[in-house]
């Protein structure tokens, strides 16, 4: 007889392996695991996270074993039938048909991810379902990132290199490539939690003159540690000669920066986006910047991803477009894959976990 933590071992090499083909000794390691909860992990995570379930003795799960391509909806739906905990990414849409598809017995959603905008939280919340998700891990990633591309935009650094590759580069001229430098400049951040503090901090030493941010609402603690001051949307648009989107995607801030707020930047400021697509209307960004409404735009994140290559922003030089991949650090997608791990079984053993939804 197989212990059942040798059983489960046993099934998760098989639940891994899609290929393999069950025979007789895996139908009898199903039986004896009829137990143990049933998790479908819809992407294949980076590896800490998987150890961290392999080695846990305490579910069976199944994954979606590629990172190329994401489940297609159809199978995702046959996959969560009954399944009592889900882990996903943030490209699969977590709404009433899936969790109507899944069933009763799912008491655990977890995200390896710090948005929840994929996540319909109403459902969720009504079915009584438990949300773990992956903030802090990821802020000094992030964080970098977006010191990265501001500098790559505000520095015109892709046409720079671009420039130096393709025969380009003549002699040294005087107002050739010039950019706009952070020494004496305001930087704007909308939206003031734990990443926008982060990426004050790192901008701090390049000689910033003035921090200022807006929210929903104040947030002294975290404005006192960068010393930023809090302004009204209008003023963050007018004053900021680099404005940084920090903000979650919500129904208040779909499309917020949209050609109200380009309209009252300086020509000479740099939009930065490293949340969500959402929060930018894309036509009239591209207004904005093929007009010379607002010098430079640095975006991570567009509507559609991945943004079609023949997209009008594409055909901008003072557009850098990146494929969201601002916490995409070897040491931070694993400590984002280990958490949502952990956060899976800690809400299926019934305890807290150490990244929760309030819902
Ligand atoms: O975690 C998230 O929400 C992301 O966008 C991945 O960086």
């Amino acid at each position: 007889m197989l212990s059942s933590r040798m059983a489960l071992r046993r099934l998760q090499r098989i639940a891994v392996a899609p290929l393999s083909f069950p025979g007789a000794a895996t139908t009898k390691v199903l039986r004896e695991m009829s137990s143990v909860p049933r998790v479908y992990v819809t992407r294949q995570i980076p590896p800490e996270g998987l150890k961290i379930l392999r080695d846990s003795g305490q579910v069976q799960f199944e994954l979606w074993d590629s990172d190329d391509v994401p489940v297609p909806r159809k199978e995702l739906l046959q996959k969560v039938k009954g399944v009592d905990g889900l882990l996903c990414v943030l490209t699969e849409k977590i709404d009433a048909e899936l969790l109507d598809a899944a069933g009763p017995n799912l008491k655990v959603l977890s995200t390896m991810s710090v948005g929840f905008d994929h996540l319909s939280l109403e459902e969720l919340k009504k079915r009584g379902i438990r949300v773990g998700y992956t903030p802090e891990v990821l802020t000094d990633a992030v964080a970098e990132l977006t010191v990265a591309l501001l500098l790559a935009t505000s520095r015109r650094l892709i046409e720079a290199t671009h420039e130096a590759k393709t025969g380009g580069w003549g002699t040294w001229r005087t107002l050739w490539l010039c950019g706009y430098e952070l020494a004496n400049s305001t930087v704007g951040i909308l939206g003031l939690g734990r990443i926008g503090v982060a990426i004050a901090e790192r901008l701090a030493p390049f000689k910033v003159k003035k921090f200022i941010y807006t929210d929903v609402a104040p947030r002294p603690e975290l404005a006192k540690a960068i010393n930023a001051e809090y302004v009204s949307l209008d003023e963050l648009a007018k004053q900021s000669d680099f404005l940084s989107v920090c903000c979650a995607l919500t129904p208040e801030t779909k499309e917020v920066c949209n050609k109200d707020l380009f309209k009252k930047m300086k020509n000479t400021s740099i939009f930065i986006n490293t949340s969500r697509g959402g929060v930018v209307n894309q036509e009239d960004l591209y207004e904005a910047l093929s007009t010379g409404q607002i010098a430079g735009a640095g975006l991570d994140v567009t509507v559609p991803e991945p943004l079609p290559t023949n997209h009008p922003l594409f055909t901008l030089k003072n557009c850098v477009i990146l494929p969201h991949v601002a916490s995409a650090s070897y040491s931070t997608r694993n400590a984002m894959s280990a958490l949502a791990a952990n956060n899976l079984l800690l809400g299926l053993r019934g305890q807290p976990m150490i990244k929760e939804l309030k819902l």
